[in-house]
């Protein structure tokens, strides 16, 4: 039985063999992240430096609010940040996004909240 389901043809055209299918224009775009003080930079560890500790006393005392406002400064303070809603818009527009930058500039783990917040993503 498995044989004979194999050995039927379709009984239309694959869809890119079909001459009158005409799929649209697929939007492509490279997205490169501007250069800004970073990871590795002398000024981004002094940044990072003193955000962790601004608030560290109140955070070892599992101060929840404080601990999300420095999570929140360290998000801000990341190069995708400055680009957030530019990025989103790209999203929106484009079937396929290569995006371009720096390593811990925020990719990873920035997206994807953006697409959440933004409510692309559910
Ligand atoms: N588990 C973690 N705890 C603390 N900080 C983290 C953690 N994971 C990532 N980070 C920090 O978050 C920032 C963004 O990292 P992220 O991995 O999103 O960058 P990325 O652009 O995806 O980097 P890559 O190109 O190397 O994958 C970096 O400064 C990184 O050091």
């Amino acid at each position: 039985m498995f044989k004979a389901v194999l050995n039927q043809k379709p009984s239309s055209p694959a869809l890119p063999t079909d001459p009158n299918c005409v799929s649209p224009p697929r939007r492509r775009k490279r997205f490169e992240m501007p250069l800004v003080p970073h990871i590795g930079s002398k000024k981004f560890a002094q940044s990072q430096n003193q955000l962790n500790g601004k608030i560290s006393n109140a955070d070892r005392r599992g101060d929840f609010f404080a601990r999300r406002q420095r999570i929140a400064q360290q998000r801000k303070s990341l190069p995708i940040a400055s680009v957030e809603k530019r990025l989103v818009e790209e999203v929106r527009n484009n079937d396929t996004l290569i995006i371009v930058g720096e390593t811990g500039s925020g990719k990873t783990t920035q997206l994807p909240q953006f697409l959440f917040n933004w409510g692309i993503l559910s």
